[in-house]
């Protein structure tokens, strides 16, 4: 995206995220979310100087919870999510932040729950390698359950502000946060009153078993990627299932998968712009961005090597074995990498506005998904070219909404008002 000729201006001004945050306000989208990673990735061959000559996906990120909150004062309905590592941060840390981004947007807050990706990460906090895959989960069922005890240590109310008596909170509205666990230990409350929300909805995109576990638990809208309808049902069945035996309602648990559509005049147009689109991206970026989110070196196989055999490979380690797999075994080294490159991996879709409506809509109708995540091509573009070609049409299939109906994102998402 960054240097597709169609995107507006550059990552470090705030324009060009107010551009796109008021294009999706304005096409009604549920929110904007913001991925996050510390690090820029050296998997690959040991070194960053690929990643960084040619733009590999983590080579540059500023912080997004400071562009949240510039983008509270630019928007009125639109949700804005953030993305929090549960591995390198504490509780405290994403509780307050995420409360106040809830406080100060009036209810629109999202935290999209990671636990992060890689060593480069890792030794940005003193660490020489990162935390291993399961444990890294482990960590974070136990900081989710300390942020949620963090966020209701004020009741509802509790907070009075009544200037005339001189009263500023009801002190028996505020319960003590005591914990003791495996990682964590937190004496609380929070000096941050109830939000809006009651805390950020929470956001989840883990893929593994494990981490389904994880999402299933606790993931209020889950993130994903798959290539075909098949994948799409395979997965939302199985996460649906685990929410159940939770014992948690499927529907409060919305499955959103991963999309980037080029819409054109015709079926050619937009075919002609998704190429232009890949041709931008340096082939090597992609082998350095999986390199990167699987924190492995690829770089010792060669371009025709089946996925099956590297994951067979003994030096090969067991998560990314089973994450390989989890790609399909159809694809060679060179093609996983290439559609790294072009999409991170998401499925690209062309079409006329009414052709990619239809697309959705059948992948929707089929129990594919509960909601679609749009990836831009480029910014604002392609989330213009999407509210203005496809959403009518959408809106013509009862698939879209009108207006707002709500305020905030948990009525936006239908996820219904917490308990207190
Ligand atoms: C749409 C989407 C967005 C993601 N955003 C981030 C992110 O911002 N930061 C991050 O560290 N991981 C991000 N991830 C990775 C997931 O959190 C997760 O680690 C990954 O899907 C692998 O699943 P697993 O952890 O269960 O193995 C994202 C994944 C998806 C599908």
């Amino acid at each position: 995206a960054w240097r597709h000729p169609e995107t507006q201006g550059n990552f470090l001004e705030p324009e060009y995220y107010a551009r796109s945050a008021k294009v999706l306000e304005e096409g009604l989208f549920d929110l904007l979310f913001f991925a996050d990673r510390f690090a820029i990735g050296d998997q690959l061959g040991g070194s960053r100087e690929l990643a960084l000559r040619h733009g590999a996906q983590d080579a540059t990120r500023l912080d997004p919870l400071p562009i949240l909150s510039y983008l509270v004062g630019q928007t009125r309905r639109l949700g804005l999510g953030v993305t929090r590592s549960t591995t390198y941060y504490e509780p405290v840390h994403v509780a307050r932040s995420l409360a106040t981004l809830d406080h100060l947007s009036r209810g629109r807050a999202a935290w999209n729950i990671v636990t992060s990706m890689n060593d480069s990460e890792g030794r940005l906090f003193g660490k020489d390698r990162h935390l291993e895959h399961d444990l890294r989960y482990d960590r974070a069922d136990e900081f989710v359950e300390i942020a949620l005890k963090l966020w209701s240590s004020w009741a509802p109310g509790a907070l009075k502000l009544d200037r005339e008596q001189g009263i500023l909170a009801d002190p028996a509205g505020v319960r003590d946060v005591a914990h003791r666990g495996e990682w964590f230990r937190v004496e609380g409350p929070l000096n941050i009153p109830r939000s809006p929300q009651g805390r950020p909805v929470l956001i989840q995109a883990g893929s593994s078993g494990r981490g389904r576990r994880f999402g299933a638990r606790w993931a209020e809208a889950i993130f994903s990627i798959h290539g075909n309808l098949p994948a799409m049902r395979a997965f939302r069945d199985d996460v649906r299932q685990q929410v159940v035996a939770q014992g948690r309602a499927a529907e409060q648990c919305k499955i959103l998968t991963a999309v980037m559509p080029f819409i054109g005049g015709s079926e050619a147009e937009a075919r002609a712009k998704r190429d232009r689109h890949n041709a931008l991206a340096h082939p090597q970026i992609g082998l350095a961005t999986l390199s990167a989110q699987l924190n492995f070196d690829f770089s010792a196989f060669a371009p025709d090597s089946r996925l099956e055999n590297i994951a067979a490979h003994p030096e090969t380690p067991p998560a990314v074995a089973e994450k390989l797999r989890s790609l399909g075994v159809s694809l060679n080294l060179g093609e996983l990498a290439q559609t790294f490159a072009s999409s991170v991996r998401v499925p690209q879709l062309v079409g006329t506005g009414a052709q990619i409506a239809e697309q959705l809509a059948e992948l929707f109708n089929a129990g594919g998904c509960d909601g679609f995540v749009i990836s831009p091509g480029y910014l604002p573009g392609s989330f213009a070219e999407f509210a203005e070609s496809v959403v009518p049409h959408l809106q013509r299939l009862g698939l879209y909404r009108r207006a707002y109906e709500g305020t905030t994102l948990r009525e936006h998402l239908g996820l219904g008002p917490l308990e207190a």
